[in-house]
């Protein structure tokens, strides 16, 4: 009994679940009876065909798509059970509480301590100091303070894409989030900073939920927990990533791991 007690306490609770998840643009139906249970302080990657919703479900968990004329939500979506789409639900705490990395980095034209500082400043942080601290927090986390520490009031567009990237994370992580969603977050990078992504995950997963987007099947194997296999706006397969790679059960997701198609 003991033994069993003590497992259900290491056992990781869901941080997001979408129950019966139906999202339409106008008549198309771009998910289909979605239900994923996704695990708190792990990686869950999102794979499969282009247009298969993978990013139609990243941005339903934050109400990116809310501005698209004609998208409607049907079903629930629960981000650490409470449902983001409640008529009380407050979508500044909801997209602070889940951040999002897009593929193209995408700083702010202005400095880089300003770029951190932006999301603390817009909910009400304006002492300098407390500003300093998280700025230097959120930097080092995103690994990029070693190299960034002396030109911080320098333009954010004077780096790198990958530092860019980097920084785009750190402004996600200055706001606290308990969910960071990343859309395909190392595609238009060289294989360094593709790297230096991926090592980022890794660390990163020990506080937060990290939720990605990818097409690079050997990244899904490096970076992630938990896989789900999406085509044609169903979830084909959801399962452990070690499981899903090595032992499919579904014929079509052996077929698109191994590149025989999509
Ligand atoms: N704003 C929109 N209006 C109408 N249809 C859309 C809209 N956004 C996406 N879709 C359609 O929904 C489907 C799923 O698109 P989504 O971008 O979620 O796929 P994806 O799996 O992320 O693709 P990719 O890997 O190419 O990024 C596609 O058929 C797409 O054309």
């Amino acid at each position: 009994m003991q033994t069993v007690t003590v497992e259900k306490q290491l056992e990781k609770r869901n941080a997001v679940e979408t129950k019966d998840l139906n999202v339409y643009y106008g008549s198309f139906h771009a998910l289909k009876n979605v239900r994923l249970s996704i695990k708190e302080k792990a990686v869950t990657a999102l794979i499969g065909p282009s247009g298969c919703g993978k990013s139609t479900f990243l941005r339903t968990i934050n109400r990116m798509n809310d501005m698209i004329p004609n998208f409607r939500v049907e079903g629930k979506v629960l981000v650490k059970n409470k449902d983001v789409y409640a008529p009380d639900t407050d979508v500044v705490e909801l997209r602070k509480n889940v951040g999002m990395v897009f593929q193209r980095p995408n700083p702010f034209p202005m400095s880089i301590y300003d770029n951190v500082a932006y999301g603390p400043r817009i909910h009400g942080i304006k002492k300098k100091q407390d500003l300093d601290i998280i700025v230097e927090r959120s930097l080092k986390y995103a690994a990029l303070w070693d190299e960034v520490k002396d030109r911080l009031h320098k333009s954010a567009l004077g780096l790198s894409g990958g530092q860019q990237q980097r920084l785009v994370i750190a402004r996600v992580l200055a706001v606290e989030p308990e969910v960071i969603l990343m859309d395909e977050p190392a595609s238009a990078l060289d294989p360094i900073s593709t790297a230096k992504i991926e090592q980022l995950i890794l660390e990163l997963k020990e506080k937060y939920t990290i939720i990605i987007v990818t097409h690079n099947m050997q990244q899904a194997a490096r970076v992630s927990d938990d896989t789900a296999f999406f085509l044609n706006g169903e979830v084909v397969e959801f399962a452990g990533t070690k499981d899903m790679f090595t032992r499919p059960k579904n014929p079509q997701t052996e077929s698109y791991i191994s590149g025989r198609f999509g």
